[in-house]
């Protein structure tokens, strides 16, 4: 303790919305005398410029979560809106503050904010201490071991880690005792969560209210589905195989994902990380933890270690890594895409449960990028990466952009050499044998027979009165006939290839096939386990070559 001066610590919360296994808050607390835990609106925190109603709800009760916690360790968190370097200044001045904390903001459209903090701090004599914890790696120290460029294929990254070796455990606990926590009789109304109406975010449709999933923010929530996450995985290893929320998709029972507490920060990666490992070992003890244990934690650091130095990561044009594809300019096309108006009920039932709820499996998004990229509408990935952004919980900068620029071909694959796109019939058929999700999120199909109901336009005309749902009038027609559009997008795709026969791109790629399977699920198996022959892949460039 410095006997000098009184030590009056700001730890600033962005992400990392949470008590357990948060380094710089550790820091913070150590040798403190006062404490305030602040959260500043600044307009684009943890994502909220792009942010749509169902993520700034879920952010909302993050926020609540942790002020619970917070109020249980004798303190409350103190919101403001405003620049950072503002309110910054304001509280040196008005609670003397000597030293900052913050968990490390790793994606480059931070990095200005940062900055300019650590100079407001440095200016003021005020100690900044800031801490890595939001990824399982310093993305810096991969980068260093790596000779001081990112990996650019996912194996050489795989390597380039375990030279580094595992990463590091999670770390105590927060202990509030000793510390002088203010809080003023005042404070929800001075320093309260704002509450969505105060910010003006209002849902986009209402069915965003009768959600039939229900998503709940907050590290509490986040650790209880911890728990019920492990059970699942321990069953899974006993069984003989691993990441079970990939394996068995399952499209119908409740979530058991943990991607948008993830995204938030309100669960500690690392803590999840370790109860993977820890849990394999006790369940398999001595068998050695296959790569594919953690490998889709291990994507969303790769994504995040490319984008670190990339500030165009989620451009096209501008963005070294990403091919420069000329896409189909076609507003319409856009609008019946996002609107989940395709004709297809399988893309439109996933489009509708990302707008009602926020969320859709990893097939789901395949099925849809594919479907506006390079699958039926040779549309420009950027397009549905500004709709991910507005409307899924989980939407991170850089591991949304990198998984567009990945499904649409535009990067991390030897260069155009995805022979496959998914049809839009036959994956919803695959993925959803018995209907019940499409019937779920399209209520206009509900009696359409199971034979018609991924294709309704082929019902006779007896059967769509019978099922009360007319196509072109209840329900609309295909807006592109897939056998065609996906020849054309073929056409389109040998052309950039052939265009860039012979040039040297320095490409991001996985290490070799089965990755690249495992990465789109090209799975083996269906819903149900039994075997897959998927046949819901529509040959590509493959019989071009
Ligand atoms: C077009 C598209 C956009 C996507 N955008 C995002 C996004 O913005 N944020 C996001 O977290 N995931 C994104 N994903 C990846 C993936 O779909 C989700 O992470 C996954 O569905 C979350 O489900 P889960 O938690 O059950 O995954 P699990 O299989 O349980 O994986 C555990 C965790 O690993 C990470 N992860 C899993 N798959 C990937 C992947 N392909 N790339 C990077 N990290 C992964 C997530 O944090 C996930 O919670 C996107 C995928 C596609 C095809």
């Amino acid at each position: 303790m410095n006997t000098n001066r009184e030590e009056v610590v700001v730890h600033w919360f962005r992400h990392g919305l949470r008590l357990h296994d948060n380094p710089s808050l550790i820091d913070g607390l150590s040798e403190c005398d006062r404490f305030y835990p602040v959260f500043i609106f600044d307009g684009e925190v943890a994502g909220t410029k792009t942010a749509g109603y169902n993520r700034f709800r879920f952010l909302l009760e993050c926020l609540q979560d942790l002020d619970k916690n917070l109020k249980a360790a004798g303190t409350r968190l103190y919101c403001f809106q405003g620049q950072p370097t503002d309110i910054l200044e304001r509280l040196i001045e008005e609670w003397g503050v000597t030293k900052v904390t913050f968990e490390a903001d790793p994606e480059p459209i931070w990095q200005e904010r940062d900055r300019l903090v650590r100079e407001l701090l440095d200016k003021k004599n005020v100690q900044c201490v800031e801490k890595v914890s939001h990824t399982l790696w310093d993305p810096y120290e991969i980068i260093e071991n790596n000779g001081g460029s990112p990996p650019l294929t996912f194996s050489l990254f795989n390597l380039v880690t375990s030279t580094i070796g595992p990463p590091p455990r999670p770390v105590e606990d927060p202990d509030f005792t000793d510390i002088s926590l203010p809080v003023s009789q005042n404070h929800d109304k001075q320093f309260g969560i704002p509450t969505l109406e105060d910010l003006n975010v209002r849902p986009e449709c209402e069915e965003q209210n009768k959600r039939l999933v229900e998503w709940l923010g907050g590290e509490s929530k986040a650790l209880e589905l911890l728990a019920i996450r492990m059970k699942h995985e321990e069953k899974a290893y006993e069984n003989g195989y691993v990441m079970p929320n990939q394996y068995h998709p399952d499209l119908l029972s409740p979530p058991l994902s943990l991607s948008a507490h993830l995204r938030f920060g309100c669960l500690s990666v690392r803590k999840f990380y370790w109860s993977i490992h820890d849990k394999f070992e006790e369940v398999k003890p001595s068998m050695g933890a296959p790569v594919s244990l953690s490998a889709q934690l291990m994507w969303r650091e790769y994504f995040y270690t490319m984008a670190i130095n990339n500030i165009n990561y989620d451009k096209m044009e501008t963005n070294p890594i990403c091919l420069n594809i000329p896409w189909y300019d076609n507003p319409d096309h856009e609008e019946k895409w996002t609107q989940g108006e395709t004709g297809y009920p399988w893309i439109d039932a996933i489009m509708k449960q990302l707008r009602y709820e926020g969320w859709v499996h990893h097939v789901a998004r395949h099925a849809v990028s594919c479907f506006l990229t390079r699958g039926d509408l040779w549309l420009n990935w950027e397009v549905g990466l500004k709709v991910f952004y507005k409307y899924l919980l989980d939407a991170d900068w850089s591991v949304c952009a990198g998984n567009w620029m990945w499904v649409s071909s535009s990067a991390f694959e030897k260069v155009l050499q995805c022979p496959n796109c998914f049809c839009p019939v036959r994956y919803g058929k695959r993925m959803d044998p018995s209907g019940e999700y499409v019937r779920r999120y399209l209520p206009v199909l509900k009696d359409m027979p199971l034979r018609y109901l991924f294709e309704p336009w082929k019902a006779p005309l007896p059967v769509q009165q019978k099922a009360k749902c007319i196509v072109g009038v209840d329900y609309p027609k295909p807006m592109v006939d897939h056998q065609k559009a996906s020849k054309e997008c073929i056409q389109n795709m040998k052309a950039v290839k052939d265009a860039l026969m012979g040039r040297e791109i320095p490409h991001c790629a996985p290490s070799e096939e089965i990755e690249a399977r495992r990465f789109s699920w090209l799975p083996d198996h269906t819903p149900s386990g039994g075997h897959c022959t998927a046949n819901f892949l529509c040959d590509g460039l493959k019989d071009m070559n």
